[in-house]
């Protein structure tokens, strides 16, 4: 394989990536910010709800992958020759080193360690001699695999209720599900009738696949299949959605019952405790790489 490396202005990238995928054969194309760890790095994620700050970077990197040099050539050649690519700079043509993608992959997700007795572990790797829960689970469509601070809060929150609590876990609802790996930790941890829902269905499949895999029941679906009230109500999205859903997630809590939210920037804590005031005294629990979850115990 080899790449053609381009680097085009906002307005040329995707009349760039289109000529090169429809008109010159190209296999595959990335597109970065040309600007990453660099000062001049802007950042383009919008909160669900919100808008993106921009549609695009000011300058980006266009990696093109060709099956052979002659190939990538021509299409350097080809593309450079049009008037309106007058601002696209070539920055580099290279082979791209055999590798086995798979062991490369499989290399960057070690298990997780969430207390010393409960690990998140991939299935090609043997489980750490402490660990006595395990939740196996490999990187997948879905997110949710345990390296997130915010699903690792969540999960160490749920493994470090005293039984007493646990015991009480006779429903729980883990609402924007993801790969099921909540629920998942719950039903380790005495959780019964677990409903676990999300608007992704790819969500929904991965979830039961992966409750399958660790041997745990649960019932996973589309928001609608939530209902009714639990002791446990787990959600695990972001702030500007957790704000949204309040009279629905308040009103699935049980009396006595815990609600746990994550998916909150610190800064945003406050703004959280306001949303909820009208239900719950909702406050900070926990913090982890400028995340916060933050909890609330509802009145018996
Ligand atoms: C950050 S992931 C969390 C996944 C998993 N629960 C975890 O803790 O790792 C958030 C999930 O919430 C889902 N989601 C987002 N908005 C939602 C909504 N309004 N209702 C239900 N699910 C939602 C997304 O599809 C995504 O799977």
């Amino acid at each position: 394989m080899f790449e053609l490396i381009l680097r085009a202005p906002e307005s040329l990238v995707e009349t760039v990536s289109d000529a090169l995928m429809l008109e010159l054969d190209a296999l595959s194309v990335s597109v970065e910010d040309a600007d990453a760890d660099s000062e001049a790095e802007q950042a383009l994620f919008g909160e669900p709800g919100m808008p993106a700050p921009k549609a695009g970077w000011q300058r980006s990197t266009l990696r093109a992958l060709f099956p052979e040099e002659a190939a990538a050539t021509e299409a350097a050649t080809l593309l450079l020759a049009q008037d309106w690519a007058a601002d696209v700079a070539m920055q580099g043509l290279q082979p791209v080193p055999e590798q086995d993608w798979v062991r490369l992959t499989q290399s960057q997700f070690a298990p997780v360690e969430i207390t010393p007795s409960f690990w998140i572990v991939p299935t090609w790797h043997e489980p750490p001699a402490a660990a006595q829960q395990i939740i196996r689970l490999d990187p997948g469509l879905a997110f949710g695999t345990g390296t997130h601070p915010t699903t690792r809060m969540c999960l160490r929150w749920i493994a470090t209720q005293p039984d007493e609590r646990r015991a009480g876990w006779q429903r729980v609802l883990d609402y924007g599900c993801g790969s099921g790996i909540l629920a998942i930790g719950a039903a380790l941890h005495n959780g019964q009738a677990i409903d676990a829902v999300d608007i992704d269905p790819a969500a929904v499949t991965s979830t039961q696949a992966n409750a399958q895999a660790n041997g745990v029941q649960l019932n996973a679906g589309l928001p609608e299949l939530a209902s009714g009230h639990y002791p446990l109500v787990l959600a695990n999205i972001l702030a500007t959605p957790l704000k949204l859903l309040a009279p629905l997630l308040c009103g699935h809590v049980a009396a006595g019952g815990d609600l746990v939210l994550a998916g909150i920037l610190e800064r945003q804590a406050d703004e959280l405790t306001a949303a909820y005031a009208p239900w719950c005294e909702l406050a900070v629990h926990d913090r982890e790489d400028g995340w916060v979850l933050m909890t609330a115990r509802f009145a018996p």
